[in-house]
């Protein structure tokens, strides 16, 4: 599958896509801060360092916080290897070891297909380095959809806000309404 000829090349960093977003955002506190960029051969490497506010049990990730970093480290790899708004439609986990509090998950994404709007995307989560014992693996199918799917269901002064902070940024890789 070709990537958009706009596509990020290898080695670029891939922006936060929202500074509110629980998964890559910087105003989120107690987000995930998920970091991104692209290597070869179109894997999508991420990185999301667990800390006390992710815990589930004492001392270890919540499951639930595993998927979101697997939300949005397949998300990122659809919307920046695709370059087409698309949102989650499923996502299924499996969960093979336990991710400790500290433990940095270094995730690599991929996608699998395209067929009309559904976009399918996989990914293997690794303990502490890109060649650590694989604790999370994970499938997504997205769904492609118009930026209406934004304006007609989410906040539409957040969006104004967000479009007009993406126009100020030197290194503005997309626009919400192009
Ligand atoms: C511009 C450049 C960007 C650049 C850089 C951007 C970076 C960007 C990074 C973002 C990173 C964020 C990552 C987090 C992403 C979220 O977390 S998104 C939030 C969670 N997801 C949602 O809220 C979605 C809620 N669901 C919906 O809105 C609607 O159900 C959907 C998914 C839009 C589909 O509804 P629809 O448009 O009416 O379409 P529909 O005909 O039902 O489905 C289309 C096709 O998909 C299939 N389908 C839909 N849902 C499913 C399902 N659950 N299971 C199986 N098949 C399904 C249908 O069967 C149908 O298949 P075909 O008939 O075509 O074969």
């Amino acid at each position: 599958m070709e990537p958009h000829p706009d596509a990020p090349g290898p080695g670029s960093k891939l922006p936060q896509h929202y500074e509110q977003c629980f998964g890559c955002g910087d105003e989120v506190d107690a987000g995930l801060h998920i970091r991104s960029a692209v290597g070869d051969g179109m894997v999508v490497h991420s990185t999301f360092t667990v800390t006390e506010a992710h815990q589930g049990a004492p001392g270890l990730a919540h499951g639930g916080l595993l998927a979101c970093a697997f939300d949005e480290a397949l998300g990122s790899t659809v919307g920046n290897l695709l370059r087409r708004p698309a949102v989650t439609g499923k996502l299924e986990t499996d969960f093979r070891r336990p991710v400790p509090v500290g433990s940095t998950l270094h995730i690599a994404a991929k996608l699998d297909g395209v067929a009309g709007r559904k976009i399918y995307a996989s990914a293997e989560g690794r303990l502490d380095a890109d060649d650590g014992p694989v604790a999370v693996r994970a499938r997504g199918l997205f769904v492609s959809v118009d930026f209406t799917h934004f304006t007609t269901h989410g906040d539409v002064n957040a969006l104004e806000k967000f479009r007009a902070a993406r126009k100020a940024r030197p290194e503005k890789d997309w626009d919400i309404n192009p």
